[in-house]
């Protein structure tokens, strides 16, 4: 397909305006960008790079390589702690996380999409759009293959296959790593829809909305260089009688961008004495990371190659979700882990400003296992973690010695929990449906101004949250071309 274009000049933009100003090219960015540019056109402002071209982000034998190289302004991973502590990651290049991630593709359930309140017959027409350009049926690595019969050995059945729905049991999914371990990250889809009508702006950080002098309408944005070496700020407009700013930051960048512009709960921001310009309580709450552990079923580092995942066991009740992993932990070795999430943690945190700096990380806490149901939960998480890792294919593989001693008893799995709580790197939240914006995606109390990304869930969908903010996106940006 072809590529629209782009740019890292902010004076081409700068003073131009547009139908549609799109923040962050990130998962959902880039699918709503594309969708928009089939009636409008669209400014994508992305704060990285092109990911055309770099073997850190497409080739699939240095995945996991690009989160234990990160750096302050640049790389294409972004790494940040929370205030619990808990080490995590987030994308800064076209493609946003989709362009760091483990690939692994698979839908919501049909209760999530009911709950939602989504157009049900829309979502799936949007999935499959995703799906035609940027999805993959993955042929099984030995590991993997064999993580698929450890999962059925300890229960997790029924056994579906290849399958990209959202159903209990052992599957393989989908994968945006295609058959010659390529990946194909969100930004391939800007090459659909109509790519003449995209201007990509890339190593530009938004700093804040422009807004109309009524303060009841978004107007445009600011914006400055992301490298860094001039805070000089420039501006770019939508079109006066029908533009419309939406932020597809994500989870972090999209409340930042949301309390960096006055939109939030007003004593926070005169803490950084940004003028109020909606008092919106509810930005930056609801923050939340689903609690993950992951066993690491080889003792000590290796040489193997690094698998990300293509096989998920989806527990009854959709309680949790497990995967296996094969991670780089420097240039030469690898460790792996059996891993699992609490799908639908009970606990939540929340974001704010830690300065005034778009460039860099806001506060996040997540509270991981705050709430005595998330702990509880854990300790049974771990229980179904030792099973795998102790079932006869697995340990026929790797041997017992090469692991570590199973944990046992109440006190002692709680304290395993505490001890080795870690992201499973579906957190969500911060600007979501029902509190921050409405139905629409429209943020309440300001006109022409919208989020679409994860930032706008309560829960995580699916086993793994991508495949439906790649939907989103979409979808969103069908129900746009429909308003008008
Ligand atoms: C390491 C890792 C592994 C994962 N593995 C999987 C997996 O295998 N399967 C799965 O389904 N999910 C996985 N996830 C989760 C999934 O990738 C994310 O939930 C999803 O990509 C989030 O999409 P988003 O559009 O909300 O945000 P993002 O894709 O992160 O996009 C946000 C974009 O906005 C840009 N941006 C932010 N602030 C600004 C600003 N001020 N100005 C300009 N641009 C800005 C960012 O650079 C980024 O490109 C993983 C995530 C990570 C981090």
């Amino acid at each position: 397909a072809q590529m629209p274009y782009m740019t890292t000049d902010p004076k081409e933009v700068s003073g131009k305006s547009f139908d549609y100003i799109v923040v962050g090219g990130g998962t959902a960015g880039c699918s709503l960008a594309a969708t928009l540019s089939e009636k409008y056109s669209v400014l994508v402002i992305e704060r990285g790079g092109s990911p055309f071209g770099d073997p850190l982000v497409e080739d699939k034998k240095y995945y996991g390589y690009s989160l234990i190289n990160t750096d302050e302004y640049s790389s294409v991973a972004q790494s940040f702690t929370s205030v619990d502590g808990i080490k995590n990651h987030r994308g800064r290049v076209l493609g946003g996380s989709s362009a760091i991630n483990g690939g692994f593709y698979s839908r919501a359930s049909d209760e999530f999409v009911k709950k939602a309140g989504w157009d049900k017959d829309l979502v799936q027409e949007s999935y499959k759009w995703v799906e035609s350009k940027v999805v993959f049926m993955p042929e099984l690595t030995r590991w993997q293959s064999i993580v698929q019969f450890g999962f059925l050995e300890a229960g997790f059945y029924p056994y579906n296959g290849y399958s990209l729905e959202h159903t209990q049991g052992t599957k393989i999914g989908g994968s945006i790593f295609d058959q010659c371990g390529k990946r194909h990250t969100s930004a391939d889809l800007l090459g659909y829809g109509k790519p003449n009508c995209i201007t990509v702006l890339l190593n530009a950080t938004v700093k804040s909305i422009i807004f109309d002098a009524n303060k009841t309408r978004a107007v445009g944005v600011r914006f400055m260089e992301s490298d860094g070496n001039s805070s000089k700020s420039y501006k770019v407009h939508v079109e006066q009688h029908r533009g419309e700013v939406i932020l597809a930051a994500g989870a972090l960048g999209s409340p930042q961008i949301l309390l960096l512009s006055g939109i939030g709960p007003e004593n926070h921001l005169n803490d950084f004495d940004i003028p109020v310009i909606v008092n919106l309580k509810e930005v930056g709450k609801q923050m939340s990371d689903n609690p993950a552990i992951s066993l690491l079923v080889d003792r000590f580092s290796q040489n193997l190659t690094v698998d990300p995942p293509q096989v998920v066991a989806i527990t009854e009740g959709f309680k949790f979700i497990l995967q296996s992993l094969v991670l780089p932990t420097n240039i030469t070795t690898t460790r792996t882990a059996i891993s699992a999430k609490i799908a639908f943690p009970k606990s939540k945190g929340r974001l704010k400003l830690n300065n005034t700096n778009p460039r860099e990380n806001p506060s996040v806490t997540f509270n991981y296992l705050e709430n005595k149901a998330d702990l509880d939960a854990c300790q049974e998480m771990v229980l179904h973690l030792q099973h795998v890792a102790r079932s006869k294919t697995v340990t026929f593989f790797l041997g017992t010695q090469a692991q570590d001693k199973l944990v046992a008893g109440d006190e002692e799995l709680k304290k395993f929990c505490i001890k080795n709580v870690r992201t499973y790197y579906h957190y969500h939240g911060g600007c979501v449906v029902g509190s921050v914006v409405n139905e629409e995606y429209k943020v309440n109390g300001v006109k022409r101004l919208r989020v679409v990304d994860g930032s706008t869930f309560e829960e995580s969908p699916g086993t793994n949250p991508m495949a439906t903010v790649l939907m989103l996106g979409r979808y969103q940006g069908i129900k746009i071309l429909k308003e008008h």
